[in-house]
């Protein structure tokens, strides 16, 4: 079976306290991307030896093309392997084939890596019967990152605590245009929040959201761009040339380093983001 991993952008992110497991607490509302990776999971082709159920056989055998993940490479460290096989330490999983073609860039703020594992457990779920529901299937992906469980149901949330517990907010963008930045600069999620200095809002993102899209330049903020700015003035300098460019809203997403602008009309990637990985869209 096939499935298009999605991905996501913060609309605001604020960091308001330090958890006494060292993660932090949040405020963000994640809204889903059209920019996938494509994952296919066979059931692997039976062997002699894999046949004889006393033998542990590999159990997946894990490919990928498009882009190289960096890190650690060996496949039983990816985050569709892991997600395999948390669910194999529960249920009755055949041997699998995996390939991952990877399109979205890696730790660049838009959870790709963590949309690959979700997509992981959806697409297993439904393959072999697994018959989860959609809070099973959540819990699991918590287990695998903060960003994972939001890509279960891949919809717009107000996303509390980790960024892993949700609360239903009404926020619609369809027909607007966004338009990503990645300016291949890669920024590490653990690098992002040690720069940071969490803090009470004095204004919950959730009522900064309930005013119009034209009124959240300079009120919905995502708070990594005050450690992250300073250290790389390429970021808030995109984000300016967004805002030049007629964007209705720009920021940083996640921990970065993409940068995103939502437009009333198609952006028809403007020239100063010419040598910078961009994609648009339709919302
Ligand atoms: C920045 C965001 O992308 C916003 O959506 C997420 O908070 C990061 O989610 P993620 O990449 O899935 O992060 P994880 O893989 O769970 O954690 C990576 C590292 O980020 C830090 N981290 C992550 C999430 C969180 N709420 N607080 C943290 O302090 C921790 O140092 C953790 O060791
Ligand atoms: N399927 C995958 N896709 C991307 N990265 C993966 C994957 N599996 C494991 N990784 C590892 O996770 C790291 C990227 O994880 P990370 O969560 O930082 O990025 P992301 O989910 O793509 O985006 P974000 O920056 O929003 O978190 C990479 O350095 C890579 O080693």
């Amino acid at each position: 079976m096939l499935s298009f991993p999605s991905c996501k952008i913060n609309i605001g992110l604020q960091l308001t306290d330090r958890r006494a497991d060292g993660f932090h607490n949040l405020l963000s509302a994640f809204y889903p991307v059209g920019w996938t990776d494509v994952l296919e999971i066979i059931p692997a082709p039976l062997t002699e030896q894999s046949a004889d159920e006393n033998v542990d056989s590999d159990l997946v055998t894990f490919t990928t093309s498009g882009l190289p993940i960096p890190g650690d490479p060996a496949p039983a460290r990816n985050l569709c392997v892991r997600a395999y096989h948390r669910l194999k330490a529960d249920f009755d999983l055949p041997p699998v084939q995996m390939h991952l073609h990877k399109v979205v860039p890696i730790g660049a703020g838009l959870g790709g890596g963590s949309a690959d594992a979700a997509a992981t457990i959806n697409l297993l779920n439904v393959q072999f019967g697994l018959g989860m529901t959609v809070a099973q299937r959540e819990d699991y992906a918590r287990e695998l990152g903060s960003d994972c469980a939001f890509f279960i149901q891949n919809k717009p949330q107000y996303c509390i605590e980790k960024g892993d517990i949700f609360e239903p907010i009404d926020l619609d963008l369809k027909g607007l245009y966004i338009l990503l930045v990645y300016p291949n600069l890669a920024i590490s999620t653990a690098e992002a929040y040690a720069g940071v200095t969490p803090r009470q809002p004095i204004t919950p993102l959730r009522t900064l959201l309930e005013a119009p899209i034209e009124q959240w330049r300079g009120t919905v903020h995502n708070d990594f761009e005050d450690s992250l700015f300073p250290k790389y003035p390429l970021l808030a300098e995109i984000k300016a040339q967004l805002y030049d460019a007629g964007a209705l809203y720009a920021s940083l997403s996640g921990s970065g380093s993409t940068l995103y602008g939502i437009f009333s009309a198609p952006p028809n990637s403007p020239p100063p983001f010419s040598r910078y990985t961009v994609w648009e869209s339709k919302l």
